[in-house]
Order: structure tokens, then C-alpha cells, then sequence
């Protein structure tokens, strides 16, 4: 695999029972940009998803990060490499502050090591040093504070893929960051993806089509669990077997 790729699946596959979820996708991810994966509902985007972060195992094909095979590796292992996914909002500590839960997460990239270290004051000051920096990175320290419930969802939102930021990952995995926000938080998100394309590498999966086009330089297009399309937002745009595989579903 070349230096560029930082993730590559081979002929992944998922199936629960004798259904094929994902049915031999093979994707290359190139380290430095921003990579969507979209399709109809039930195209096998979470499966897939899943299969990269660790939380389900393929039942076939591979999973490759930064050259290394990590397919039956768990999530907190995978984590541990460089990859990291956002939290889900149920993840958060609602009642610690926003600082408090960067710094927790911080903490937890270190694994067993934090609990055991020698110099835990010392420790500590790393991580509130990381969380400070985070805190910035997303625009919320005068929320710093604030208890992590006490924020709009659209803050939580973005408060979730600060924690996946704590684990300072180099590739950055989002699953529907936009989903259930209000139409006046999704401009904050999609510009923070947008800056942190410039930072790591970040695959997502996103439903808003607004935004997949506006801010990805490579989008895989899933249908019925294999790869329909792959390209620059202009090329799947303009692709007839896109448009027919979001009709047929409209049907
Ligand atoms: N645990 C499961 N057991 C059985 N079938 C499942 C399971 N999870 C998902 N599926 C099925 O696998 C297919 C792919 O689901 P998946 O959630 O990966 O699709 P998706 O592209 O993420 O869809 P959506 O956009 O609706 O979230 C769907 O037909 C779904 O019903």
C-alpha cells in the first residue's frame, strides 16, 4: 500500500445471517482529505462503518491502517493506532463540564498508563493542556465550563467529535455528524469538518448532500452493500447510475 493510502479495505464483507450488508467494498482512503461515503438508506454505509471502527467484525476481506492489517482488531486497539471515531451524544458525561469530558478523553487515549503513572499532577496538566486546545480547535472555550448537557445539541454535536479529536488520532472516522441538527448549527460543523480536513484525515458518513459535495475531495457511493460509484464531487454528480440508485429508493 502506498504511503498516500492511510486506510484500505479489501473486498470487505458483512453479513448478518445469509444477508450480504457489505458485499466486497474495496476503498482506499488518501491520507489529507476528506472522504464520504454516501447511498440510499440501506445501502450498507453503517455496516461498513462499523467494520473500520472495530464495533463489527467482516466476515470477510480486510481492513488496512497505515499498512497494517487491524480487521479483527477491537475498537479501543484501533484507537490506540490512530484511528478514531466521534463519540455518540449518549457518550457524554451531561453533568462534567466540557472541559472535564475532553480531559477524560484525553486521559482515556493513554489508556492503563494514566492510572498507573508516577506522576498523576503532572499528567493531569497534559491532558487539561490537550483539552484546552481542543476546546479552541472547536470554537466552545467560553463554554468550557458549562456542563456537557447544558449545551445545544448542535454544541454537543461538535463537543462529540472533540472527544474523538482528545485521542489525536490521524484519521478521523464520522458517522452522520449533521444528523439531528437544526438547519442553524450545520454551517458550524460543516466548516469545523471542513478545517480538520486540513489537520487529519477524515472519512464520514453523511446523509446531507449539501454538504458531502461542498466539502469532500473523494465520495464513495454505496448501493445495496458494493461500491456504485467512486470520484470528486463533480464526477458523482454528474453520474447518471447515482442519480438513478437515490430515485429507485425515492420510488
Ligand atoms: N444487525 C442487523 N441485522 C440484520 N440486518 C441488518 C443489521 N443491521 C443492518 N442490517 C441491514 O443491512 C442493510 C445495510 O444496513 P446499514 O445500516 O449498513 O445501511 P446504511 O447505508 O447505513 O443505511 P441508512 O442510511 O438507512 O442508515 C440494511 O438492509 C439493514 O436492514
Amino acid at each position: 500500500m502506498s504511503d498516500d493510502v492511510i486506510l484500505e479495505t479489501e473486498g470487505l464483507q458483512l453479513a448478518y445471517g445469509a444477508f450480504m450488508a457489505v458485499d466486497g467494498v474495496s476503498l482506499r482512503i488518501r491520507r489529507g482529505t476528506i472522504h464520504a461515503v454516501i447511498g440510499p438508506n440501506g445501502a450498507g454505509k453503517t455496516s461498513t462503518f462499523h467494520c473500520l471502527t472495530g464495533e463489527r467484525r467482516p466476515t470477510g476481506g480486510r481492513v488496512l491502517f497505515e499498512g497494517r492489517e487491524v480487521t479483527r482488531k477491537p475498537a479501543n486497539a484501533r484507537v490506540g493506532l490512530g484511528m478514531a471515531r466521534s463519540f455518540q451524544l449518549t457518550s457524554l458525561f451531561q453533568n462534567l463540564s466540557v472541559r472535564e469530558n475532553l480531559r477524560v478523553a484525553a486521559q482515556g487515549r493513554d489508556g492503563a498508563r494514566a492510572l498507573t503513572f508516577w506522576r498523576p499532577a503532572e499528567s493531569r496538566r497534559e491532558h487539561l493542556a490537550v483539552a484546552d486546545e481542543i476546546l479552541e480547535r472547536l470554537a466552545l472555550t467560553a463554554r468550557a465550563d458549562t456542563a456537557a448537557g447544558d449545551l445545544s445539541h448542535g454544541q454537543q454535536r461538535v463537543l462529540e467529535v472533540g472527544m474523538a479529536l482528545a485521542a489525536r488520532p490521524r484519521l478521523l472516522l464520522l458517522d452522520e455528524p449533521t444528523s439531528g441538527m437544526g438547519v442553524d448549527d450545520i454551517p458550524v460543523m460543516t466548516r469545523l469538518i471542513g478545517e480538520l480536513g486540513r489537520e487529519y484525515t477524515v472519512m464520514l458518513i453523511e446523509h446531507n448532500m449539501s454538504i458531502v459535495m461542498s466539502i469532500s475531495d473523494t465520495i464513495t457511493v454505496m448501493h445495496q452493500g458494493k461500491v456504485l460509484v467512486e470520484g470528486p464531487p463533480e464526477v458523482v454528480r454528474a453520474d447518471a447510475r447515482v442519480r438513478s440508485a437515490y430515485l429507485g429508493e425515492a420510488a
